[in-house]
């Protein structure tokens, strides 16, 4: 079997594929890909995701910059008394472009460069809200856990927020922007934070990211706090939305309560590599928008980013400069489990959909998570958990002859 791209598979590639959606339309016979379509990425209003054809200046930017520009549209039931809600929304996934010995200030102007033309291509396509990824103005160094990295860490209204402030004057867009930020009030205190750039160029707020990963090489309690934001939602010009940074997805009450509190879109904007979670990415999204009647917006970044020293995860394994490969492979998930296909897994992206907000009321009235939830009995269940003498309620079975404590 060859890949799409011939002899020359891309780093990153599935054997030479952009990604697994594409590896199956090549190899499967229409009438096969459609039935594995239906299952892998469901059904909304009964069909598959229609895909938006966008402006000329938009994909004229995606060849002549060479990133992935993918768009689809997801529908909702017409209703009587309410209108159609629709909102436009683009997640941008890229890799950094200088060494990461160049001189931060350099390294910072690279990546602005490098996302300029994507934010102008959906800017171009009408784009209403555009979510960034996870610290996307610094190279991914948490693994290296050296310091000298904190010198990337911006107040809120630094230069990366006032950098995307003109850009969203000037489309009238909404934009998510996850930064390493500086508390200046605090002293100086670090945080893993989502600014909130209303459609004015205004600051709207901010979250922290609440859960700090610990795992593999992802030990980043040495750069910054564990949040204290709590589950806020940004009403904005075009819908209630909500920000659940990276490693926040594998917590389900982590997202239970952004819903809780009215999310209609929650995006989730990560920094992941293949060896750790790739079978997970497509599967915690999708679950979230189902169990909380509210769509996903996942972005992760690409490409491999080397580090100049060698650093280790104390497990034993060999040092390494690198993290290993951030797939990209950012998707939209939607209430009704229909899902987009992803980006590309190795190519900088930009992938905008049309999301009708009305289907997340539409599923709630279906499927009455909501209604049926029991929230008394898991409230109850956490705060006895919470409690020292906390016993978990087991009943063992008498004929294993235990003793009734041990
Ligand atoms: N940035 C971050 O939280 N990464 C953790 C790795 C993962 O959750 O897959």
């Amino acid at each position: 079997m060859e890949g799409e791209n011939g002899e020359n598979k891309a780093e990153g590639s599935i054997q030479g594929y952009e990604s697994l959606h594409r590896l199956l339309e090549s190899n499967l016979k229409p009438e096969l890909f459609k039935e594995v379509n239906r299952i892998i990425l469901g059904l909304n209003c009964g069909s598959p995701l229609e895909r938006i054809t966008l402006p000329e200046n938009a994909t004229s930017l995606s060849s002549k910059f060479n990133f992935d520009i993918q768009a689809f549209s997801f529908k909702a039931d017409k209703e009587m008394l309410r209108e159609p809600r629709v909102v436009r929304v683009g997640l941008i996934q890229n890799s950094i472009s200088l060494p990461k010995t160049a001189h931060y200030a350099d390294q910072k102007k690279a990546i602005m460069d490098k996302i300029k033309p994507m934010i102008d291509a959906a800017g171009a396509s009408g784009v209403n809200i555009l979510c960034l990824q996870e610290a996307w103005m610094m190279p991914f160094a948490f693994c290296t856990r050296e310091k000298k990295w904190c010198e990337f860490a911006e107040p809120v209204d630094g230069e990366s927020t006032q950098f995307l402030q003109d850009l969203s004057r000037k489309y009238n867009m909404v934009i998510v922007s996850p930064i390493l930020e500086r508390d200046l009030k605090h002293g100086e205190t670090i945080w893993n934070t989502a600014v909130v750039i209303g459609n004015h160029g205004n600051i709207i707020g901010i979250h922290r990211k609440n859960h700090i990963p610990r795992v593999g090489d992802f030990n980043e309690s040495t750069y910054y706090m564990e949040g204290n934001t709590g589950h806020p939602v940004f009403e904005t010009a075009y819908g209630k939305i909500a920000i659940n940074i990276c490693y926040g997805r594998h917590h389900p009450l982590n997202w239970m309560a952004f819903g809780l509190n009215g999310a209609e879109i929650v995006f989730n904007p990560s920094a992941t590599v293949g060896e750790l979670s790739e079978p997970m990415w497509p599967i915690e999204a999708r679950n979230a928008a189902i169990a909380n009647s509210y769509y996903v917006g996942s972005i992760n970044r690409v490409g491999t980013e080397t580090f100049p020293n060698p650093f280790t995860s104390g497990d034993g394994k060999p040092a390494h400069m690198d993290f290993g490969h951030f797939y990209g492979s950012s998707h939209f998930s939607g209430p009704d489990s229909s899902c987009t296909p992803s980006l590309s897994r190795y190519r900088d992206g930009l992938l905008i959909s049309d999301l009708d907000l009305n289907l997340c009321r539409q599923i709630k009235d279906k499927w009455a998570f909501r209604m049926t939830a029991r929230y008394e009995m898991y409230a109850d269940l956490l705060k006895r958990y919470l409690e020292s003498g906390f016993e978990p309620q087991v009943i063992v079975d008498p004929a294993l002859g235990k003793p009734e404590h041990r």
